[in-house]
C-alpha cells in the first residue's frame, strides 16, 4: 500500500476510522499527490452495499471526507514548505462536507478519490473531491478543512 499523509500524524491523531493508521477497525485510508492532484483508493466489500450492485451513500460520504482532509493536510504541507518526515504533518478536522450523487456507485471494483484544491486561506481549505468507480465520476463532494493545533482533542 502506498504511503498517505496519514502515515505522518501523531500516534494520538491515528485512531480516525476513516483514515487513522492505527484504527484496526478503520478504513486505513491513505492520500497522496498525484499530479497537482490528490489521490485515494479504496476497495469496497460486498457488505458494504445499499441498493444491489452498488456502494452505500454513507461510506462514499466518509471516503470523501477524510480525503479531504487528508488532502488539505498535503496542500498545508506543501504551501509551508514543510518536508514530510517523522510525524511533522499539519492536521486538519472536517469544517464542511458537501456530498452529491450522481449514479449509483458500482461496488465490484476499487473506488479512486480525487482531489483539487481549490483555495488554502490561514488555517482553511477548500478541496473539490470526485469519487470514480470503473473510470465514471459517481459522486462529487467538497469539503471545507481546518488546520488543528497539535493538543487538539486532548
Ligand atoms: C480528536 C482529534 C481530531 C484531530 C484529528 C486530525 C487528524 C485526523 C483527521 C481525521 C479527520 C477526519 C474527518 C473528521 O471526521 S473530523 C470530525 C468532525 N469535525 C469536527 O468535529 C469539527 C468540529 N468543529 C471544530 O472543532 C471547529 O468548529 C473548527 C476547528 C472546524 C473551526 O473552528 P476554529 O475556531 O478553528 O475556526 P475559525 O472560527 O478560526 O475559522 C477559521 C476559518 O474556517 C472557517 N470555518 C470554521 N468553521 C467552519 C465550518 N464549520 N464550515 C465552514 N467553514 C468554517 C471560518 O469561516 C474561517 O474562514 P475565513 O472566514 O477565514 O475564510
Amino acid at each position: 500500500m502506498m504511503k498517505g499523509i496519514q502515515d505522518y500524524y501523531p500516534d494520538h491523531f491515528g485512531q480516525c476510522y476513516g483514515c487513522g493508521r492505527l484504527n484496526e477497525h478503520g478504513y486505513q485510508l491513505k492520500t497522496a499527490w498525484d499530479g497537482e492532484e490528490t489521490l485515494t483508493r479504496f476497495t469496497p466489500s460486498a457488505y458494504h452495499t445499499a441498493i444491489p450492485g452498488s456502494v452505500y451513500g454513507g461510506l462514499l460520504a466518509s471516503l470523501i471526507d477524510c480525503h479531504g482532509t487528508g488532502s488539505a493536510a498535503l496542500a498545508l504541507a506543501k504551501e509551508k514548505g514543510i518536508q514530510l518526515e517523522g510525524f511533522n504533518a499539519p492536521r486538519c478536522v472536517t469544517g464542511s462536507l458537501q456530498v452529491s450523487y450522481k449514479k449509483p456507485t458500482p461496488i465490484d471494483s476499487t473506488l479512486e478519490i480525487r482531489g483539487i484544491i481549490k483555495e488554502v486561506k490561514g488555517k482553511k481549505v477548500v478541496v473539490e473531491i470526485r469519487l470514480l468507480s470503473k473510470g465514471e465520476v459517481c459522486v462529487t463532494g467538497e469539503v471545507i478543512a481546518i488546520q488543528v493545533p497539535d493538543d487538539f482533542g486532548k
